[in-house]
């Protein structure tokens, strides 16, 4: 699914108003409703609700959102954002019907004196300003966000809270911005609302749908996505009655050392479960039996090194290399990774140690194969590529440094980001907090390796890979729980994963 910026959303609204045909003030009222209807659906008439309305469109949402909810029994006060101007177009018609109707207080707001008392039971709904924000917020509005986020009261936001930018948030003014509990956002999410620090602004948050021009989300052009289980489905290759096992690749894992030989075992099963022929583990010497007994599926390639890794056998008998869960940065293994650069001819994924080999020695990053997937979690990524002072300014360092290296980036996170050679952008919703346990990440690596085994493009590997691994993760989270989670979990929970996306042939 494409990803928009506020003002891509207002091309598609008014596409949408030309070719659906429908009129702004319908458009207005069919938001409105859906808003209504959720709110409805979760409150009850013990809840006032207490609208503050803006000069725009998000203003209009709110005042017809009052109205709506008055129609069913709701008590509603109204207070809107007075600059002195004259409401225009369908909030001004919004204004007219909510006089007509005399069912809700109406008030302005001029200045912060005229700021409600209110009970805390009070459900305070925050339509001040929405996509059509175009600079922070200051003066008056800036006063009544302060005063709302001063309050313990549920705000829930309509479409955006208050105050916060759709993408860059770089120069914003953080006590400014209204603190919502939910909010409510019409048809696409925000691309804000996928970074981490704006969770404070949002609350949590659902995206409703207002029926926008299926022809205007098509030909607006995007290069943000937010993966969808539709497509990802479509990226699984079905497998033929008359398969067998070499149909599907042979994985080299190059993981583990002494101390760290979990990080083999997690990242071998991983890979075994999502679906290569065979896999081959290489492993220090004292690792021998570790994954031979962990990991019976397993074969061994064993390391001249006891305890590390140092020389890597012949690549000609592997479809991908996976490497770094647990190798360490000793300097035979890094003489040996980069001997790995010179020599893979066949798609390969790096991750944890091998990555942060890789930004010891930056001048070996373009040496990277073109379309290698590098797996960084944030930390390894800042060692990559350096500080940024928000998400937005680490995606785009992300996304400039997949173009230059023409390298597949898969930034780990609540919503991971994957950053593509020709610029694409793909944000990943599957996964829960219950995954920021050790070793998750080492699964994540096993599973994009097996896939590459079986031949799927390195772009679809990522985006595959990591949409299942947060979906096995969500459903061993059902199962199991958040807090008691582990990486294992992961893994155990591929195969229910893989049911769900009801692609694997039934035959
Ligand atoms: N279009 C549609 O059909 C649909 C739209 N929908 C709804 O409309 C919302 C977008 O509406 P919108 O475009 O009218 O913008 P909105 O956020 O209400 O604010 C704009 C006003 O605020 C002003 N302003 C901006 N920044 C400011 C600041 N820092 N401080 C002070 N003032 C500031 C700005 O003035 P200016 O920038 O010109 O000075 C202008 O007057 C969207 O979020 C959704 O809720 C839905 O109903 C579905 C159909
Ligand atoms: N809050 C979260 N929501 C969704 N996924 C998460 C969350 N926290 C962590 N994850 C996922 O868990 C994995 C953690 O990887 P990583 O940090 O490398 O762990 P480790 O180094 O312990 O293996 C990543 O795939 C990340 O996207
Ligand atoms: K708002």
């Amino acid at each position: 699914m494409k990803l928009f910026s506020t003002k891509q959303i207002a091309e598609v609204d008014r596409f949408t108003i030309e070719n659906e045909p429908v009129t702004d003030i319908d458009l207005m009222e069919r938001a409105a409703m859906q808003i209504t209807t959720w709110i409805d659906q979760r409150f009850s008439e013990e809840n006032k609700m207490v609208f503050f309305a803006g000069p725009g469109n998000n203003g209009g949402d709110a005042l017809a959102v009052s109205r709506q909810l008055a129609e069913r029994g709701y008590r509603g006060a109204v207070y809107l954002l007075d600059f002195g101007k004259p409401l225009k177009g369908s909030p001004a018609i919004n204004w007219k019907r909510l006089e007509e109707q005399g069912k809700v207080e109406l008030h302005r707001i001029q200045s912060i004196d005229d700021f409600p008392e209110t009970n805390p039971s009070d459900i305070l709904i925050d339509g001040l300003f929405g996509s059509g924000l175009s600079r922070p917020l200051e003066g008056l509005p800036a006063s009544i966000v302060r005063k709302i986020n001063g309050l313990p009261n549920k705000v829930i936001a309509i479409d955006i809270p208050s105050g916060l930018m759709g993408e860059d948030n770089s120069g914003n003014i953080p006590e400014n911005i209204v603190n919502a509990y939910f909010t409510l956002t019409l048809q696409f999410p925000k691309i804000s609302f996928l970074f981490s620090e704006n969770e404070r602004y949002t609350g949590s948050w659902e995206v409703l749908p207002i029926g926008l021009h299926p022809e205007g989300i098509a030909q607006t052009p995007s290069k943000l996505f937010l993966v969808d289980k539709k497509e990802v489905t479509g990226m699984i290759p079905r497998r033929s009655r008359f398969a067998h096992k070499g149909t599907f690749g042979h994985a080299l894992l190059i993981a583990g050392s002494y101390g760290k030989m979990g990080a083999s075992v997690l990242a071998s099963k991983a890979c075994l479960r999502a679906g290569t022929g065979l896999l081959t583990s290489h492993v220090p010497r004292m690792g021998y039996s570790i994954i031979q007994t962990a990991v019976p599926e397993a074969m061994t390639s064993v390391d001249p090194h006891d305890s590390i890794f140092t020389e890597f056998p012949d690549l000609s008998p592997f479809t991908a290399v996976g490497i770094g869960p647990g190798i360490g940065v000793k300097s035979n293994t890094r003489k040996a990774l980069h001997e790995l650069l010179e020599k893979v001819q066949v798609p390969i994924v790096f991750d944890a140690d091998a990555l942060n080999i890789l930004s010891e020695n930056k001048e070996w990053l373009k040496q990277l194969p073109e379309n290698s997937i590098l797996t960084p979690h944030p930390g390894e990524f800042r060692r990559l590529a350096g500080e940024s002072v928000n998400t937005w300014e680490r995606i785009q360092q992300q996304r400039q440094m997949a173009r230059e290296l023409k390298v597949i980036i898969v930034l780990k996170g609540a919503f991971t980001t994957i950053a593509m050679p020709d610029g694409k952008l793909f944000f990943n919703a599957t996964g829960n907090p219950g995954m920021a346990t050790a070793g998750s990440g080492d699964t994540l690596t096993g599973i994009i390796l097996g896939l590459l085994a079986q031949s799927l493009p390195p772009q679809h590997a990522a985006v595959v890979g990591v949409f299942l691994h947060g979906l096995a993760g969500d459903l061993a989270a059902r199962k199991k729980s958040i807090n008691a989670l582990i990486a294992s979990d992961i893994t155990e929970f591929l195969g229910e994963a893989f049911l769900e996306m009801e692609s694997v042939s039934a035959f």
